[in-house]
């Protein structure tokens, strides 16, 4: 980590809002050449969107999935190709990359699953998504991951040169006691792959970023891909970022792009002094706790 140390505790951060289509090799370069723009422009941590090497949908997670290492550290020659292409790039770029998710098959299962990379390349850590989406709005929209994903039982916080850094996935925004888990854990950012849709998204995407900030007074990113009417599931977009008093820093519209968030890590301090929720809990009355390992 020494290498990339900054003396500054503010640092740029891009979001990817790729637009994702049908062929899985395009997918990967686009991303890829996403990542290297970022790059250019000073990002020191850059994320992708959930599921952005193939198509969001049930039907189509089988047919794109790939192993995922076991171990962390330099993938080997047996890492599945999404693996391969998101380290080489973060390597080549020298960014910490939060590799969006993909869909994941391991000993028969399969999963929605993230994956995180250092500048030297190397697996940090993986995030298969802990909560599946299950949405039955009649006439409106029906999906429901559980009929072929199954979930994941750990969460990934790893750190950065700047801060300790929390990961979930889209649905996860819903269940509060993640991001308070991530918060005690010290993470002051938490990065959320997405891609809500058009019906729940208007209300609820901002909603949950917002709060989950403001709850736990720390900085809070979704990552969305693209909207495309064309396609079967149609995706909010919208990704952005929010700072610890709950503001958006910045946001995309539904249009393919890079938003770009200076995370200035004082502003955690300083929200936190100003309003001491986090220090004020009455862990004598109730009690959030973390029952997994890593
Ligand atoms: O919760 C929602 O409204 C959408 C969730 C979703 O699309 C997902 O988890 O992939």
């Amino acid at each position: 980590m020494a290498a990339h140390a900054e003396a500054t505790s503010s640092f740029k951060l891009a979001l990817i809002q790729l637009a994702v289509g049908s062929d899985k090799a395009t997918n990967l370069s686009r991303a890829a050449e996403k990542v290297r723009e970022a790059a250019q422009n000073g990002s020191k941590i850059v994320a992708l969107p959930e599921c952005f090497n193939s198509p969001y949908g049930t039907q189509y997670f089988k047919d794109y999935a790939e192993e995922v290492p076991a171990e962390t550290g330099q993938p080997g020659p047996g890492a599945g190709e999404s693996c391969k292409a998101l380290s080489q790039v973060a390597r080549e770029c020298g960014v910490f990359l939060v590799g969006g998710s993909i869909p994941e098959v391991r000993k028969g299962k399969y999963y929605n699953t993230s994956m995180s990379f250092g500048p030297d390349g190397a697996l940090l850590g993986v995030f298969r998504k802990v909560h599946l989406a299950d949405v039955n709005i009649p006439g409106k929209l029906r999906f429901r991951e559980p009929d072929v994903l199954s979930p994941g039982n750990k969460f990934l916080s790893f750190d950065t040169d700047w801060c300790k850094v929390g990961i979930g996935i889209c649905y996860d925004l819903r269940f509060p006691e993640l991001g308070s888990i991530y918060g005690l854990r010290g993470c002051k950012l938490l990065l959320y792959p997405g891609a809500f849709n058009t019906v729940t998204g208007p209300v609820h995407w901002e909603l949950l970023i917002r709060g989950l900030a403001a709850n736990n007074q720390l900085f809070v990113a979704g990552i969305s891909s693209a909207q495309d009417l064309t396609a079967s599931y149609h995706a909010w977009g919208h990704s952005m970022l929010c700072n610890p008093w709950g503001k958006v820093v910045v946001s995309a519209d539904e249009k393919e792009g890079i938003v770009y968030g200076e995370v200035d890590l004082s502003e955690v301090d300083r929200v936190r002094s100003h309003i001491p929720v986090t220090a004020q809990k009455r862990w004598d009355l109730y009690s959030i706790t973390d029952k997994t390992s890593t």
